[in-house]
Order: structure tokens, then sequence, then C-alpha cells
């Protein structure tokens, strides 16, 4: 049976051949994402994409892009043809929980001028709801923290503050991310509003109505997903 890695090269190979010469693409982050970074570079240095501009969505995605050839500018105002991104929970209606690799304000932003998101995943991340399986990123201001946290387990009791070391970790923004656990019945549109809301929030993992389609890869194949 072919591994996890083996899935995630596949789907991310499929989302690769949307790319056409001359585009603007975001770049994701992550181990997913990481495989259609590499297959870019590759066929831009093989010659069989010309004009290609990368805007990455964390500075590991940009170290990346440049070690594979890429030509990689900052963010502006203007539309990306296409971004390419890994999540951590797809729903059926591809709303999506992102953020556990930490990228998710910099993914958020970059994405959201995307006239295509395309998301690529192994079957792993396929759930029902969203907050099945994955707690719910949520990027805090450092500043204040522990208010904030205080503020955000009123509303998401079962949360902690991530922390891998002695640190807490921290995002290529300055700040710091709470893990939220979500309850069974929640309705991520006014959760978004209510967290987005609460002082000392910077953003969310909730990417709803964003993505267009999703390549999935299971050991049966690699599944194109589309928004209802
Ligand atoms: O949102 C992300 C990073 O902020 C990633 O896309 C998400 O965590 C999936 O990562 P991986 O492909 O390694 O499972």
């Amino acid at each position: 049976m072919a591994d996890l890695e083996t899935l995630k090269k596949e789907a991310a190979l499929r989302a690769v051949d949307l790319v056409q010469s001359g585009m603007r693409v975001g770049l994701g982050t992550g181990s997913t994402a990481k495989y259609a970074i590499e297959e870019l570079g590759r066929r831009v240095q093989a010659g069989e994409l010309t004009g290609i501009v990368g805007v990455a969505t964390s500075e590991a995605s940009d170290t990346l892009a440049r070690q594979v050839g890429l030509r990689v500018e900052v963010l502006d105002p203007r539309a990306l043809d296409i971004a390419i991104d890994g999540a951590d929970e797809v729903a059926p209606n591809l709303d999506l929980i992102k953020g556990l690799g930490g990228a998710l304000l910099r993914e958020k932003l970059t994405e959201v001028q995307a006239r295509r998101l395309i998301i690529i995943a192994d079957h792993t991340k396929v759930v029902n709801r969203l907050g099945e399986k994955a707690p719910l990123p949520v990027e805090i201001a450092a500043f204040g923290f522990l208010s904030t946290i205080e503020r955000l387990r009123a509303q998401l009791p079962g949360g902690r503050l991530r922390q891998p070391g002695a640190q807490p970790f921290l995002t290529d923004n300055g700040n710091y991310i709470y893990d939220a656990q979500l309850p069974g019945a929640i309705d991520p549109p006014t959760l978004e509003r209510q967290l987005k809301g609460t002082l000392g929030v910077v953003d969310t993992g909730f990417f709803l109505g964003m993505a267009e389609r999703a390549f999935v890869a299971s050991p049966d194949g690699v599944s194109e997903l589309t928004r209802p």
C-alpha cells in the first residue's frame, strides 16, 4: 500500500498540472505543499513552465521555493492566478481547517487573492464536519496573550497555547497560536465571526468558501472534489 508521503506527492502533482506558463502562483506551506513547490521548481528548471512567479505563504516555503529555482515575490494587491496548499481538514463542501503548520495568517492573506485555491491532501484529511479530528488553530497577538486566551476559553474551553518546548510557538508574524478543540455542534461561519470579534485574535484557521477544488489521494487513486 502507498505510504502517506507518496499519496501527498500524487495529489500535489495533479494540482501542479493546472499551472500554466506566466502564472502568479500562491505557494502553500506544509509537508504536502512542499511536493507542489518542488515539482513547480522542477518544471521551471526543465523549461516546461516559463514566467512563473511564486508568492510564498511562509518563510519556510519562501526558502524552499528559491532553493528549487522559483522566482519569488512578496504579496502585493495583484490577484494570483492560482494557489496550491495543503489542509488539516477538508469538509464535504470544501470548507477547511488549516494552520497546524502555523502559517494560517499568511496562507489566508495570500489565498484570498487567488482566483483558484486548489487543495492537496491525502485521504486522512477528509472529514464529515470540521473539528472532527483536528483542533482549530487561532493566531493571537503575543502581547497580552494570557488575557486573550481567557477570552477564548470562555468560548472554546478545550484549547491550549501551542507550546512545543519551553517557549510558545512563534508564527512568522511574531504571534502565538491557541489550538482549540471544537465541540461537536458548531456552525463554522458563526464561530469564525465570534472569534474574529474577540480582542487579541488575529485570525483563525477556518478557510470557509475559499477552496475551488481538492485533489485527495488515497490508495485507490487521486479523487477530485469540487465545491458544491
Ligand atoms: O495549513 C497548513 C500550514 O499552516 C498546512 O497546509 C496544513 O497544516 C497541512 O500540512 P501538511 O500537508 O503537512 O499535513
